[in-house]
This record gives C-alpha cells, structure tokens and sequence, in this order.
C-alpha cells in the first residue's frame, strides 16, 4: 500500500492504537521555552516524577527576553522570573540549556535546525504552534499544549489522532524577489486561515525543490496560519547539505547510515492525499497582509478589497472589523498605507537568508523619517554571522536598530512593542489585532518587502524600487 510521507512518520512512531481511534506515538524531541514549560515542570515536581529521557529535549528562552541588551540582569520582573524559572527547572531536571548570555541562544525554531538538533524522520514536539517549521526536515513536528509537554516529559509519548493529508503543490519558478512568505501568505489567502485544519500539509514541487531549507521553514512554519496541524517537506540533498557538520548530527557512518533511511522518507510515487492544491507561482507578486487574519492578504499590487465581495457573510464581517481596526477604506492601493514601525525577524524570517535579503534591500539606502526599524536575529548565532557577514553595518548605515536574538516584537511579550494606532511592516507570522501590542496594526510580509517598507515609509512593491538604484549613504560613510 503506498504510504504518503506523513503516513510513513506516523507508523515508524506508533507505539499503541487506542480504542478511541487514537495512536500513542513516540515522540523523539522536544525543545522547551520560558512561556509554556512551567506548568509542566510543576506537574512533573509535585508528581514526585523525572523526565524519561532527559536528554531528548531541549530548553532555551526566547519569548519574553529582552533584545536591547544581553547579559547581566533583566530589568524587567516577569521576564526575569520566567527566565530564572527555565534556568532552574532545567538544572532540577537534568533538561539540556542554552544558557541567555550564551552562543546558542535564540527562537527554539531557529536554534534547533541550526544546532543539528532537529532531524529528518523524527517526531519532535514543543509547547509552541509554530513547531510547524521543523517539519521543513521532514520531521513530524507540530505544537502541544503545556499539560501535554507535561506528559511528554514524562512518558516519551503523546496520544493523537491521526490527520488527514493535503498536498500543495507548487509549480512554476517565483520571480527572485517573491520568497517562501510570499507564497505562504498567497496559499492562505486562497485557503483561507482554516483552510488546512485537521490536515498534515506536504509542499511538494519543483518550487519547493528548489527552495533552500531556509525558504521551506518559513513555508512549514507559516502552516499552522493555515489551520494545518504539520507542515512538510520531504528531504532531499539541500536537506542533507544544510545537515552535516551541524553539532548534533549524525557523524562518521553513522551519518551515512541515516542520509540512507531519509532518502526514503518521501510519499510513494501513487500514495494517495485527502486534498491536493495547485498553485503556479511564475506569476506571483509579494504579498501583503491587509487584515486581522493571516488569510486577509493580496497581492502589493492590489487595493484594499471591497468587504461585500469577498463571499462569504463570515469573511465579509471579518473583513469589516479588520479594516475597523487596522483603520484602512477599501480601494485604497495597498502601495498608499504609510507605516510607523519595521519589524524584521521572528521564526518566520529571523534567519540569515532573511537578514542578507533585507539588508540587501536596504544597502545604501536610509530609512524613511518618523519610521523606527528594528532586526532582530532568530538566533545568537544568526547574529554572529551576520556580522561576521558585515550586516549589521548595512542596518545601522541606513538607519535599523540592529538586536539580540529573540521572538521581540513578534509577540511583544518583551518591551518591543507597539505603541496604539502604530502600523507596522512586519515579517512574522500573526496579524491578530493587538499581536504586536495593545492597538497595534500589523501588515505581515517578507523580510525584503518590509525593508523596502522602512526605507519609503510606506508599503512598497520590492521589485519596483529595487529597479531603481540606491542613492543614500553607503556603509563605508558609517
Ligand atoms: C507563547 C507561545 C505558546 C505562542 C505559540 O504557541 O505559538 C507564541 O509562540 C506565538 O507565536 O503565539
Ligand atoms: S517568533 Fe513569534 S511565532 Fe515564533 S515562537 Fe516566537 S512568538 Fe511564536
């Protein structure tokens, strides 16, 4: 019987079939964070209870950090506290920790493809909806809830029932200035922001194929935007590349031995999905969000849709109180909404492709006056190596606040915030109203379409003014 990839995941993990239709599965990771682990620790400490194998999962704060300074105390008292509580939690249970102050630090999605940690063929789970992106390895990965990291922890294993299957098919070659977030945000708009729930979703095609790891997490990650309970990509060599020589991979034979067993993770040539959806993307433009939803997106070449012709009442009235909120008229072009404030990192984008995309947007040129424009690295080490690439030279010439590695202003659990009524540029993942801050108007896109937005001070098509060369200042005149 021709097995789907998902399928494949599923039964290499099955421990049990339960009699309500459930299977309990072994799970083989999980990355724990400050915001969703203490209930759990907490269920584990007064159970008398320790974990089953320490060693499996993996602990970092990221969430509620502060990025404008590193090191020495947290100022402020819920952040500290959370933080100390992580750190205290893992030395009590034996957890592995990557310590604030430490190289490798960063967003539990972004640290634990760069550290190796996260591997093809594997069930890996985190209290966290975006675990999503890790299924770009052809793990099966998805977010728990904090009781479940609880029985995790302790068990090694989950109870769950099984999804249906989806395949997006992605064909066509993307305009090179239309990236995986482009993509992601188009599938959502014409599935809509449930439009995937209760399915495991394989992007397959030669656009996928020929997207590096990089492009294909934001494309997983973005998958739970979408409803979709995984996200998936089946390995192929830019997988096998991006892996070896990570600190936690498979090394010597023991790495042949595994690219051998993930050479067949991929769905049976005649395996059959539940859904399959088509989109060509040859012609795709960048895409904007224009809503409170991830769903309500266009193209930037698009005006502010009418309410009444979107179809269905539910979409229409959501629209309406979209627009309420985000204080935008329908037909007005997406390319004359004015913005206050650029975010640029996050899971989503706050990878070192994402920052070289951005800072080539914005090499040699400046940010608009009265627009705040911050980057913020997924990850200590993307920090690093953007500077070792010269990055954050590129970013404070043209006038970016350059951070340390956290989730910031994508969920402003720390002081990155908007202030209310403030729009935003942002390249993360959630539109929701007040996401970015209480009153807070965000427009998700890319990371080259929101440097595009800082330097003009207003949604900008990146194509058009990368057409155009750059005048302003140049690195050297820092
Ligand atoms: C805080 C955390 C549990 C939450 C999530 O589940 O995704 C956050 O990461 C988010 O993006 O909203
Ligand atoms: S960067 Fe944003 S979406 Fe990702 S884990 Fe952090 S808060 Fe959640």
């Amino acid at each position: 019987m021709p097995q789907t990839l998902y399928e494949k995941l599923w039964t290499s993990h099955a421990v049990a079939e339960l009699p309500g239709g459930e299977t309990l599965l072994y799970i083989d990771r999980h990355l724990v964070h400050e915001v969703s682990s203490p209930q759990a620790f907490a269920s584990l400490r007064d159970a008398g209870r320790r974990l089953r194998r320490p060693d499996t999962h993996l602990a970092v704060a990221d969430h509620a950090v502060p990025t404008r300074v590193r090191g020495g105390e947290i100022e402020d008292p819920l952040a500290r506290a959370q933080v100390a509580e992580l750190e205290d939690n893992a030395r009590r249970f034996d957890v592995p920790y990557r310590p604030l102050d430490g190289d490798l630090q960063g967003i539990v999605h972004v640290i634990g493809p760069e550290q190796g940690y996260t591997l093809p063929g594997m069930t890996l789970v985190c209290g966290d909806s975006h675990t999503t992106t890790h299924g770009a390895f052809g793990a099966l990965a998805f977010g728990i809830g904090a009781s479940e990291c609880g029985t995790v922890m302790a068990a090694q294993c989950l109870k769950q029932r099984r999804a249906r299957t989806l395949r997006v098919d992605l064909v066509g070659q993307a305009h090179p200035l239309v990236t995986a977030k482009d993509i992601a945000l188009a599938v959502i708009a014409r599935i809509g922001a449930l439009g995937a729930s209760g399915h495991a979703v394989e992007y397959a095609g030669p656009a996928v194929e020929a997207m590096s790891m990089a492009a294909r997490m934001t494309l997983c990650n973005m998958t739970i935007e979408a409803g979709g309970r995984v996200g998936l990509v089946a390995p192929d060599e830019v997988t096998f590349a991006y892996l070896k020589g990570r600190p936690l991979a498979p090394k010597g034979p023991r790495w042949d031995q595994a690219v051998a067993y993930w050479r067949g993770l991929r769905s049976d040539p005649d395996a059959v999905f539940d859904r399959v959806v088509t989109m060509d993307v040859s012609h795709l433009a960048p895409h904007v969000s224009w809503g409170t939803s991830p769903d309500e997106a266009a193209p930037i070449t698009a005006s502010i849709p009418e309410p009444a012709t979107l179809g269905e009442d539910s979409a229409r009235r959501h629209a309406e109180k979209a627009l309420a909120y985000m204080d935008l008229r329908p037909g007005t072009p997406l390319t004359d909404i004015p913005i206050q404030r650029v975010f640029i990192g996050s899971c989503t984008n706050g990878r070192i492709e994402d920052l070289r995309a951005a800072a080539a947007v914005a090499r040699g040129r400046r940010v608009a006056s009265g627009v705040r424009a911050i980057v913020v690295p997924g990850s200590t080490a993307t920090k690093h190596q953007a500077e070792a690439e010269g990055l954050d030279a590129v970013f404070r010439a043209a006038g970016f606040e350059w951070r340390h590695a956290g989730c910031s202003m994508c969920v402003a659990m720390n002081d990155d915030r908007l202030a209310a009524g403030e729009r935003c540029a942002s390249t993360s993942n959630r539109n929701f109203e007040g996401r970015q801050g209480p009153g807070g108007r965000t427009h998700l896109m890319s990371p080259a379409m929101a440097a595009a937005a800082a330097v003009t001070g207003k949604l900008t098509d990146v194509r058009a003014l990368t057409a155009m060369p750059a005048t302003g200042p140049v690195e050297e005149m820092r």
